[in-house]
Formats: C-alpha cells, sequence, structure tokens
C-alpha cells in the first residue's frame, strides 16, 4: 500500500515560497545523471540515452495557461492553502515554467528512461533506435521533490514538452485526457485504491495539437477524424514514479553488460525504490540481496492486494504494459483505463488492449508484469544462490497468492465470511447472460433485499434475458436465496453497512467523463467540478439528484459510440 497519509492539517503552505522551502531533490542527487545531458535542459530531440537514470530536462511552458482544477482533497491532506492554485507563480510552475522558481528550487527538471515489456515480452521496437535507449518519459516531467510533514513527494508535469524520449511525438498532453486523468485519480484514491494524486490542471488558452478522434456518435473502432485540442499540463504526484519498465531498463542492461557501470546502475535504482516505497517494511541494515528478496516479496502482495480491488471497483487499466505498472504498488497512467458498466469478463474500453489486457484477466496481466520484475532483479542475486532460490520460490508463488486476493476480495463483495467458488459462479454466468451493471448490481446486493426486485434496476436485460425472463428470474431468485443463506451471521444491517464499504455506489464512467470535457473545452468547469465532488465520495449515498444523475444504467443508445465506450488515442 501506499503510505498513509498524513493526518490532515490547516492550511500551511500559501506560497510557492512556502513549498519552495521544502524541495529537496533526493532522485537527482542520489541518482545518476546521463553524462551526455545537455546543461541547460533544452534537451527536447530524441536521441539515444545510453547510460543514467535521468536526463535533466526543462518542461516546455503552455502558452497562456489558464485554470481550470485542482484536488481540494490532496491540498488539503498536503497543508496547501486552496488560493494557491491561483496564484501567479504556482500557476506559472505548475504549466510548465520553472525558469524562475525561488530557491531551492531548481531550475531544471527530470525525465526517465524506461523499457517496455508487453504481457511479459520484452520489446525493441517501440524504441526509434531499436535499441531501447530511446524510450521513456515522452511527455512526463518531473519538477519538484519535497517532504511534507515528513512524507517525500515527487511532482510531475504529464504533457510538459518533449524530452528525448518522445520519439517524434509533440510531448503534449490535450485536455480531453488531462481531465480524464485528473478526475480519475482522486476518485481511486477515494475508493481506496493506491494511486498516484492529483494536485493541478492547467489548460492553454491559445495552444491546440491535433489528435486523431471520433466523429459525433461515430461507431467506428478507430477514431474516423483529426481534431484540434487544447493542450494541458496536469501534475501528478506519488512517492515515486519508478515502473516495473524503469528497473527491466537497468536490469537488461546489467544482464547484457551494456556498460561497466550496469550492475552499479542497477542496484543503484533498486536500492532507491527500496527507500522511496518500501522503507517502512525493509530493514537499512540488511545487504542488498537480503532487501531484494523482501523488496519482491513486498511487491507481490501489493500487486496482487492492487488487482484485486481494480477488480473490486470495476476498474480495468486497458494498457497493463510493464512500463505502466508503477513498481511502487500503486495505479499509474489513466490513459486507457475505463470503469465498467455492463458486466463482461472481457470488458476492456481500449481498442488497442485486446483480451489480454481485458477486465478478469488483470491478475494474469499482472503476473506477467511480475515475471518481468523479478527478472530484472535477478542480475543483482547472481553471487546469491540462496536468495535467488527465495526469488525464484516468490516469482512462482504470484497465482496462489493472487488467488487468495480475488477469493478475499469476492467474499467481501458478497458479504460472506469465505469464497464460495459454486455461488460465484453462478453468480458471474447469470451477470453475463443477464447483463447487469457492475457497479449497480452489487450496491443493490448491498442492501440485502428480500427479492431480486431491487437486484433488477442493475439489469440491461440482454436477448438471452429476454428469451425467457421468467425462469431467468427464477433462478436469480435461487441464487439470492443460496446467498443470502451463506452471508455473515450478522443482521441485515450490519451486513449492510459492511457491504457498502467494499460496494461503491458512484463509479467514474465514460461517459459521465465526456460531457465534462466537452464542456471544459468551452471553459466551463462546473461539470468537472461536480464530478470532482461526487467522485470524491462514492461510498456515499449522496443526494437524491445526485442519485439520479449518476447512480444509472448507460443510456442504450451510448453502447458502441467512439469515446463514450471505447477510445483508441489515450493521449
Ligand atoms: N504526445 C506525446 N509526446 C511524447 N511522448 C508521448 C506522447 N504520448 C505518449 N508518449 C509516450 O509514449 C509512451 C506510451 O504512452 P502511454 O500512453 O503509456 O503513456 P502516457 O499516457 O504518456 O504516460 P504515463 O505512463 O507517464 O502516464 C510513454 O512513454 C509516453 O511518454
Ligand atoms: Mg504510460
Amino acid at each position: 500500500m501506499i503510505k498513509p497519509l498524513i493526518q490532515e492539517t490547516s492550511p500551511i503552505i500559501a506560497t510557492l515560497d512556502d513549498l519552495a522551502k521544502l524541495a529537496n531533490y533526493s532522485f537527482m542527487d542520489s541518482l545518476n545523471c546521463d553524462p551526455d545531458a545537455k546543461v541547460n535542459g533544452r534537451d527536447h530531440t530524441p536521441r539515444q540515452v545510453f547510460t543514467g537514470h535521468y536526463v535533466p530536462v526543462n518542461p516546455t511552458p503552455i502558452e497562456d495557461p489558464k485554470y481550470v482544477a485542482h484536488s481540494k482533497n490532496f491540498f488539503r491532506e498536503l497543508g496547501f492553502a486552496d488560493s494557491m492554485a491561483k496564484s501567479a507563480d504556482f500557476v506559472r510552475v505548475f504549466s510548465g515554467d520553472i525558469a524562475h522558481v525561488p530557491e531551492p528550487m531548481r531550475k531544471i527538471g527530470w525525465a526517465c528512461g524506461y523499457a517496455l515489456s508487453i504481457f511479459g515480452t520484452e520489446y525493441y521496437q517501440q524504441c526509434p533506435f531499436q535499441t531501447g535507449n530511446g524510450y521513456g518519459d515522452g511527455r512526463a516531467i518531473s519538477v519538484l521533490e519535497a517532504v511534507i510533514n515528513g512524507q517525500r513527494w515527487e511532482m510531475q508535469l504529464k504533457g510538459g514538452g518533449r524530452t528525448p524520449y518522445c520519439r517524434g511525438a509533440d510531448g503534449r498532453a490535450v485536455l480531453r485526457s488531462s481531465v480524464r486523468e485528473f478526475l480519475a485519480q482522486e476518485h481511486m484514491h477515494a475508493l481506496g485504491v493506491p494511486t498516484s494524486r492529483s494536485l493541478s490542471l492547467y489548460v492553454s488558452k491559445t495552444e491546440k495539437v491535433r489528435r486523431p478522434w471520433y466523429s459525433e456518435g461515430s461507431r467506428s473502432q478507430d477514431p474516423d477524424m483529426l481534431v484540434s485540442e487544447a493542450v494541458a499540463i496536469s501534475t501528478r504526484v506519488a512517492p515515486s514514479f519508478i515502473r516495473v519498465g524503469q528497473l527491466e531498463l537497468f536490469g537488461r542492461r546489467a544482464r547484457k553488460m551494456e556498460h561497466p557501470r550496469a550492475m552499479e546502475e542497477l542496484e543503484h535504482i533498486v536500492l532507491h525504490l527500496i527507500d522511496r516505497e518500501y522503507d517502512d517494511v525493509i530493514d537499512q541494515k540488511l545487504t542488498t540481496a537480503e532487501k531484494v528478496v523482501l523488496l519482491a516479496r513486498e511487491f507481490l502482495n501489493r500487486l496482487t492486494s492492487l488487482v484485486a480491488n481494480w477488480i473490486r471497483v470495476g476498474y480495468c487499466q486497458g494498457n497493463f504494459n510493464s512500463d505502466n505498472c508503477a513498481a511502487g504498488g500503486f495505479t499509474l497512467d489513466y490513459g486507457p483505463f475505463g470503469f465498467c458498466d455492463m458486466f463482461n469478463r472481457h470488458y476492456q474500453s481500449w481498442t488497442g488492449g485486446g483480451h489480454h489486457y481485458s477486465f478478469l484477466n488483470q491478475p494474469v496481466a499482472a503476473e506477467r508484469n511480475f515475471h518481468m520484475f523479478c527478472s530484472a532483479l535477478r542480475p543483482l542475486l547472481m553471487a546469491h544462490q540462496d536468495c535467488l532460490a527465495q526469488l525464484d520460490e516468490i516469482q512462482s508463488a504470484f497465482p496462489k497468492v493472487m488467488k487468495a486476493q480475488m477469493e478475499k476480495m469476492w467474499a467481501a463483495k458478497l458479504g460472506l465470511g469465505a469464497f464460495h467458488a459454486t455461488l460465484f459462479n453462478e453468480l458471474i454466468t447469470l451477470m453475463e447472460q443477464t447483463s447487469v451493471d457492475y457497479t449497480m448490481f452489487f450496491r443493490e446486493l448491498s442492501m440485502v433485499p428480500d427479492d431480486i426486485g431491487l437486484l433488477k434496476k442493475s439489469f440491461y436485460k440482454s436477448s438471452t434475458y429476454h428469451a425467457d425472463s421468467e425462469e431467468m428470474d427464477k433462478r436469480w431468485s435461487t441464487w439470492l436465496t443460496k446467498w443470502k443463506s451463506l452471508t455473515q451471521p450478522c443482521s441485515r444491517e450490519a451486513l449492510s453497512r459492511q457491504m457498502k464499504l467494499v460496494n461503491p455506489k458512484y463509479s467514474l464512467r465514460e461517459w459521465f467523463m465526456v460531457p465534462a470535457y466537452q464542456q471544459a473545452d468551452t471553459g466551463d468547469y462546473s461539470l468537472i467540478q461536480e464530478l470532482q465532488k461526487v467522485m470524491t465520495q462514492p461510498y456515499a449515498e449522496q443526494s437524491k439528484d445526485v442519485e439520479e444523475k449518476y447512480y444509472r444504467l448507460k443510456p442504450l443508445e451510448l453502447f458502441g459510440v467512439g469515446g463514450s465506450s471505447h477510445l483508441s488515442c489515450s493521449s
């Protein structure tokens, strides 16, 4: 899990000067800089980066930045005054201009290289040089590390312009994708799922880029037009942004002995990861080999728990490559993601994702990433056969640990003391044959209903259901009776209360976000604010108005519509 958040404090950081005083650049200070880096940070053209953990690179500010949103909750947790989000110097920094920051903040940012594995296979084709030396943060640039109330945070701009890893692309993010990531991070946090957090979001009043997208109402899989969209910079925050792919980059270099310092660089990044994400569970005094074993064990626990949580809340990452898998065990990169409306085990809203990254296949995808993680660590254990054997054991334990996490999660969702395979399998079959809304079904079940009347609110009613609805209703009634006989022996109220804590009422469905980013494009941010409010209390009943608007089946006419049901471009 991400480290527990600090207790809420009254705002003590009210200006950029206050924040600057807390700056502490451990990433830049304790890791290796690319020796070929440009001193002035104007390193904005694709090139091979052969060594080093980071490239110092300056963000390219967006033109005429304008405030769109900030996370009030996260500001409060950090002790930031809300007024700061609209103050000129804060806007300037978090819209990409770090040339005038107060000391000890630095006038330079940094981007990192990483490797790519897709479903457990190493890829090099995505690198323009076919070597893997040109792949990494193409548009993500970190600008600040600060220790705030004892907790270290890294702040990273997304869409902050080109880096040596941009592969010829523009380094920008558009408002649409930035709004999606901004809202999703805070929703996920409120759902109790570890994640990077949202700090702020600024859009350019004048700068635009072209992206492939869907024409109004298009049912095409692939975008059918090019649209000109405003660029934006969102800032996300996490204890670190180290990805499995990043460890892989150094692991591959060490394995192939690509340069004399390859092994040392691998050890360095792994120890840094431990320091940033695992220092509360791994004793500093241990040897590197011992630390590596503990790291693998802890990541196994975090990753399996994370994926079980994703499935609990109906989240599909969509593109769970190793470069989108945070080594700290939290959710990262809300591009091709989606929250499931109609339950389907193969649910996947990203058209490039395929079955391998679909909803209920996420545990398998996670296992592939875990294997890549272990492979990256292996070179460090070559001289420690006992530790190597332990790592192998941890790696082979993945399916067992994942299964246990999934069963625990399904049992909790169903209010059962223990997982019941037959009951569960019958349910999944019924859900698919009927076509039910994933979120609404579990929330209605959490009411512990006497009959299937309430559950039917969540039915989209497929053709299979329509073909013999009487028979289907009978099967549902039988299932409900059986379920009730197996639930925890407590009062209905207690069971309902407990189930509502794991079954959210509100989820950030794609079709809620479409009007929000469309409105935002016209300068109206009210729907973003409304979604921020509703989706940061996903377990609360909230008002009747909110319920009518956001606790609803997806309108049938939106199924199959590009942008609302599926998307191809996430940038
Ligand atoms: N417009 C762009 N300009 C430069 N690089 C880009 C752009 N869009 C994506 N990339 C890079 O392509 C790679 C794959 O993109 P992907 O959609 O996974 O990441 P992302 O959404 O940009 O970022 P992240 O994983 O940092 O959240 C990443 O390395 C990313 O930096
Ligand atoms: Mg990514």
